[in-house]
């Protein structure tokens, strides 16, 4: 779905009326459309081409890509989380672009979220993408929910995996991919 730019710019100058503000004073009236401008580069990660490649020789191992950024916004507050995503998954006869890695956590993470839903989509489209062998998703993030409001408790990290195939069946394959996002450092 497209973003309905009239809706949001009411309802953006609705709420800062609410909160008690004078939408129309300086720094809040180009406010609605910087709104707009930001739902629509938050919405532009949604598709993208997933390139894949089946020409890679025997290459059969683990490819992992760690401490990838990201930003979502908690579904609850709005607020944002954000944090590292790693990820890994063991090809069969199939890989992707490796920035595709990076393109996947965007698309669902510029979006209402909860991690634990952002951290199995991810691994969900890659299975479905990739038909690998296995996918690990850790995804470890500060919630602005539980730090500056709230609980108050900027601390504490949440850390949601998802393991697929043999990441799941093998202890071995679990811990080499926990070794190399933890300790490969
Ligand atoms: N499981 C999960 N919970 C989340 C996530 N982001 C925020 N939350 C939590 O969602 C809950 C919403 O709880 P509510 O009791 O409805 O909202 P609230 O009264 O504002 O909660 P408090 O944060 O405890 O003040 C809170 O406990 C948040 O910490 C997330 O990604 N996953
Ligand atoms: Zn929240």
């Amino acid at each position: 779905m497209t973003i309905d730019r009239q809706k949001l710019k009411k309802s953006v100058r609705l709420f800062l009326e609410a909160i008690g503000e004078d939408p129309d004073r300086e720094g809040l009236r180009d406010t609605p459309d910087r709104i707009v401008r930001l739902w629509e580069e938050f919405k532009s990660h949604e598709h993208f081409n997933m390139t894949v490649f089946e020409d890679i020789g025997e290459y059969d191992e683990m490819v992992v890509v760690r401490d990838i950024q990201f930003y979502s916004l908690c579904e609850h507050h709005l607020l944002p989380f954000f944090g590292k995503a790693h990820i890994a998954y063991i090809p069969d006869k199939k890989v992707c672009g490796l920035s595709k890695l990076v393109r996947v956590v965007n698309k669902f993470a510029y979006r209402p979220q909860v991690q634990e839903r952002l951290t199995a989509e991810i691994a969900e489209f890659l299975e479905k993408e990739l038909n690998p062998k296995g996918v690990a998703v850790v995804l470890e993030a500060e919630h602005l929910c539980m730090s500056m409001r709230g609980v108050k408790n900027p601390s504490s990290y949440t850390v949601t995996s998802k393991l697929t195939g043999v990441f799941k069946e093998s202890e071995k394959t679990r811990n080499e991919f926990l070794n190399l996002i933890h300790n490969g450092k």
